[in-house]
């Protein structure tokens, strides 16, 4: 399966189009608009999440609530385009019209991609950049998610996403004995963290860095559960499907690392406390004692959960601004303030999950089957059966 987006944070409206799912499969506006307002929840977050109210429009490839195989058009329209309808304007500018119209941005933000694109791509107004490389852009690709999650659940398969540490604060009460509680427990949460001295710890580390003008990052951690063992493939370097999830959390805007499982705590541990021994039962069959690798040998799903964290920066966009140059004059300047929130953990956990589910769903499609959902959901029972009891 595969899917672009299109659309500018101010934009009228952003746009999917997604291509490989099977026919049969049921699908509606609901199960995407629920991903969606997940996405908008979450402590930390700028004025703009009140603004927006996130919701689909299925504008092609369902029919009577099930897709018909054909391409799935889906598109969310941006509430605030109505204010800024002159200065994102789609038609050239009237003789005598007022530049000012356009609120140009000159004075680039360290972090963002304002600088660089700008010069990249020859825009002096440097809103140019910063309109797609907005993280609103993560709206489409939950939404893409939220339909991957839909066959994944349809198939048995759950995903989780909460969040492990923000701004230096670290959950450690983590014991939940399903990933349904995880989920429910989380969901509650407004920094998503089921641990609830961290929680207060974190969103007073996020009241602070609001009060100093500053930002906060942080970790987030996406569960997969239900996997039959052996999707993606040792073969060749891009069918591993590891590497496809980190490619994933990495392509989330401000996400600067990925582990699995035990992690980058795996430089220093003895292998005899890292590999998951296997065993073997008649009635169960295979089954790993632990499951430090996170659900992935060789590229492969070995069964057990995907566990996957992506750490996140702290948001770029500053209240007190770094030290930037303006690009006309090249005179020292404060970077531009542009509207901002000073922490998006929360939220960027719901988008990780989203792109998780994407590149397991993909997979998944890819490798059993893609014409028939009712078919590949008979295959996918069978692998499950025959890679547990081989
Ligand atoms: C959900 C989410 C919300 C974000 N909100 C903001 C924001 O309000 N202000 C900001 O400067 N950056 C925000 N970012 C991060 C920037 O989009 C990102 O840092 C920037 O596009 C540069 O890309 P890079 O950090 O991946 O290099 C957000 C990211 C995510 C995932
Ligand atoms: C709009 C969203 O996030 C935006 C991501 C973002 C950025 O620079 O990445 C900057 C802010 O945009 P604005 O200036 O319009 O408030 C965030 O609100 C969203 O997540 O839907």
């Amino acid at each position: 399966m595969r899917y672009l987006t299109s659309g500018e944070s101010h934009g009228p409206q952003l746009t999917t189009i997604i291509e490989g799912l099977p026919a049969g499969m049921p699908l509606t506006a609901e199960d995407i608009n629920t991903e969606l307002a997940r996405r908008q929840k979450g402590y930390g977050r700028g004025r703009r999440m009140q603004i927006e109210t996130d919701r689909a429009n299925i504008l092609g490839g369902v029919r009577h609530g099930l897709t018909l195989g054909s391409p799935l058009a889906l598109v969310v329209e941006n509430k605030d385009w109505k204010h800024w309808t002159k200065i994102m304007g789609i038609e050239p500018l009237e003789e005598g019209q007022d530049e000012e119209i356009k609120r140009k941005v000159t004075r680039p933000r360290p972090g963002h991609a304002d600088l660089v694109g700008g010069i990249k791509y020859g825009h002096h107004d440097m809103r140019n950049v910063l309109e797609r490389s907005s993280a609103r852009e993560t709206t489409v690709r939950v939404a893409a998610g939220a339909v991957a999650k839909k066959l994944l659940a349809l198939l048995g398969i759950k995903v989780a996403g909460h969040v492990l540490e923000i701004g230096g604060v670290r959950a450690n009460a983590l014991e939940y004995s399903t990933i349904d509680e995880l989920k429910e427990r989380s969901e509650k949460s407004p920094v998503r963290c089921i641990d609830k001295e961290a929680e207060k710890n974190m969103m007073e580390a996020i009241d602070k860095a609001k009060k100093n003008g500053d930002s906060i990052g942080g970790i987030v951690e996406v569960i997969v559960e239900g996997m039959p063992s052996g999707v993606g493939s040792y073969v060749h370097y891009d069918r591993k499907l590891d590497a496809k999830i980190a490619a994933a959390i990495m392509s989330i805007n401000a996400f600067k690392g990925v582990e699995f499982g035990l992690g980058f705590e795996m430089a220093h541990i003895p292998g005899s406390q890292v590999h998951d021994e296997i065993l073997w039962s008649e009635e169960r069959g295979y089954e790993r004692r632990t499951n430090r690798l996170g659900g992935f040998e060789g590229g492969m799903t070995t069964g057990m959960p995907i566990v996957v964290r992506g750490v996140m920066k702290p948001i770029p966009t500053l209240y007190k601004p770094l030290q930037s140059v303006d690009i006309e004059t090249k005179e020292p300047f404060t970077a531009s303030i542009e509207r901002s929130d000073s922490c998006a953990v929360p939220a960027a956990s719901v988008v990780a999950e989203a792109v998780v589910a994407w590149e397991v769903a993909s997979a998944i499609v890819e490798q059993y089957y893609s014409d028939r959902f009712e078919t590949l959901k008979e295959i996918v029972e069978k692998e499950k059966r025959y890679s547990r009891f081989f």
